[in-house]
């Protein structure tokens, strides 16, 4: 999709919200910046994403953000940004300053069980992998064959997700238990109250996603893009990697035209 082939009315809602005195720019990582791809150390950015968001930092009165379930600081190497971009991991619990919630010794008692609890199940399905994050673990069954991924989800689903205190999410191919709450719409809910955005900009392709579009306002002029197929409550959507490339970028040049004129 180039810049003309983005939907009318979507291209609308972009320019009213650019418009705007102060604009929060926000995207999520894997699905959106990057492709998803077999193993998550390889999720390179689509460089014209970075390129876009970074521009967008740089623009008066306007901050750019980067949401994502990773860790921060592998969100921060994988993706190369930093500040003035802000970048917030572990699904919106963990900013620049540390998470949103304390993780305490009984936290990280629970998290290293359950870790010891995936490894040992995906010890019995090959093809399937165990991420560590500092407040979760998450079973990846992308390089299983489908039967092995469903066993090993299924008994994830009836094990350890069902244990006390753990939060389970399934997402792409994965499924994630942490130990504390996490939302991305409570991250942007942050980043708008800190900088005094008057319109939220929000692209995303997964359930998590879904957190954050449901904490924002259509009818006040927020845009909620979902990228790729799958239910979603965002109001417009596009395809790929490359369209949210395209609409980043977008955002940027009008941002701009708009500075300049008024
Ligand atoms: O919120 P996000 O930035 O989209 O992060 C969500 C999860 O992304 C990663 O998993 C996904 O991407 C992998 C690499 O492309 C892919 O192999 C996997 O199947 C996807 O689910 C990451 O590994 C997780 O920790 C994130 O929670």
């Amino acid at each position: 999709m180039s810049a003309t082939g983005i939907p009318a009315a979507l291209r609308e809602a972009l320019i009213d919200a650019v418009s705007v005195p102060t604009l929060l720019v926000a995207s999520d990582y894997d699905g959106c910046m990057s492709p998803l791809v077999s193993r998550p150390e390889d999720a390179i950015p689509n460089p014209a994403s970075v390129a876009a968001i970074a521009a967008a930092a740089e623009l008066p009165d306007t901050t750019a953000a980067v949401v994502s379930g990773r860790e921060r600081a592998v969100l921060a190497e994988l993706s190369g940004l930093s500040a003035p971009v802000a970048l917030v991991g572990s699904h919106g619990s963990e900013f620049e300053s540390g998470f949103v919630f304390e993780i305490t010794d009984d936290h990280r008692a629970l998290l290293a069980r359950l870790i010891d609890e995936l490894r040992s199940i995906a010890a019995d399905h090959p093809g399937t992998r165990v991420e560590t994050k500092p407040a979760s673990t998450v079973l990846h069954v992308r390089n299983a064959a489908a039967a092995d991924a469903e066993k090993a989800l299924e008994r994830v689903r009836s094990g350890p997700a069902t244990w006390p205190g753990v939060q389970s999410t399934e997402g792409k191919e994965v499924l994630e238990l942490a130990v504390i709450e996490t939302s991305k719409g409570h991250a942007l809910d942050v980043l708008r109250e800190q900088v005094g955005a008057n319109a939220v900009i929000y692209l995303g392709d997964d359930v998590t996603d879904e957190k954050a579009f449901a904490h924002l306002h259509p009818d006040n002029g927020d845009v909620t893009i979902k990228v790729g197929t799958g239910d979603t409550i965002a109001t417009y959507r596009i395809d790929d990697t490359d369209d949210v490339a395209t609409v980043l970028e977008f955002v940027v040049a009008k941002r701009r035209e708009a500075q300049t004129h008024s």
